[in-house]
């Protein structure tokens, strides 16, 4: 069984006092086995792990080498070492602001991996593409280019973030999720046999709100959610993490 996951990626929100969130948010869990993961800016790893109660946390990025002369880069073990289990790789922010190509978010995924840490694996198309009619074309290359072999349950998670969906208020209708995350189902399956490709979660992303999050969490592939702007403030996420757990 796939385990459910709801991942607030707060990207580059939030100073100390926003650490707060984590408290109002433990105290609105309900409880359970759904995971709840929060990924805070890079100086905010280390007192969210010290703060978060049944929370876990998580790193935005982590550069692929071990370490050296990359100014202003962590790497995969410093954030292990932060106490943070989860680093997301591949957001198609980084993808855009940093030119982050498939074989750089492969080698930082095997980076994550020597680390001990879980990538969340970002995917997902632009508007152009999805009117193109290339969807499934785009996603497929980024997931063999930028998924290495060594992927499973333990180490892997795998989310859907169409480009026009993040920050926009647009939301695919639920066919357009269900054919993106069957699709990706079956590319893992094709790829790492049965057993290892139904194992790994899939999460959907872009503009998941408490009002639409239970619909989106109807998809039988979708395994939960990594949630942007409404993952800032706890009385939004919550509701979110809520509908996963009941779903
Ligand atoms: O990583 C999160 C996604 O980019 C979604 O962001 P959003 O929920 O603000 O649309």
């Amino acid at each position: 069984m796939r385990p459910k996951i709801a991942a607030g990626n707060w990207k580059m929100n939030g100073t100390q006092s926003a650490l707060d969130e984590l408290d109002a948010l433990a105290a609105m869990l309900p409880g359970g086995d759904t995971r709840v993961v929060i990924c805070p800016p890079a100086p905010l790893l280390i007192p969210a792990v010290a703060r978060a109660k049944g929370i876990a946390i998580g790193a935005q990025d982590c550069h692929a080498a071990e370490k050296g002369a990359h100014t202003g880069d962590i790497s995969a073990a410093m954030v292990a070492d932060s106490g943070a289990a989860y680093v997301i790789l591949g957001h198609s922010e980084r993808r855009a602001d940093h030119g982050e190509s498939d074989a750089d978010v492969s080698a930082k995924m095997q980076a994550a991996w020597a680390a001990g840490l879980t990538a969340i694996l970002c995917l997902g198309e632009s508007e152009a593409d999805r009117e193109a009619g290339r969807t499934l074309e785009v996603i497929g290359a980024q997931l063999a280019g930028s998924l290495p072999d060594d992927a499973g349950a333990g180490n892997t998670v795998v989310a859907y973030e169409p480009i026009w969906a993040i920050g926009t208020g647009k939301v695919p209708t639920l066919e357009q999720i269900v054919e993106v995350h069957d699709f990706l189902r079956a590319e893992l399956t094709a790829r790492f046999g049965a057993d290892r490709g139904n194992a790994i979660a899939l999460l959907y992303g872009g503009s998941v709100k408490a009002a639409n999050a239970a619909t989106i969490f109807e998809a039988e592939n979708v395994d939960g959610a990594l949630v942007g702007g409404a993952s800032l403030k706890a009385s939004d996420f919550a509701p979110i993490v809520v509908a996963l757990a009941a779903s």
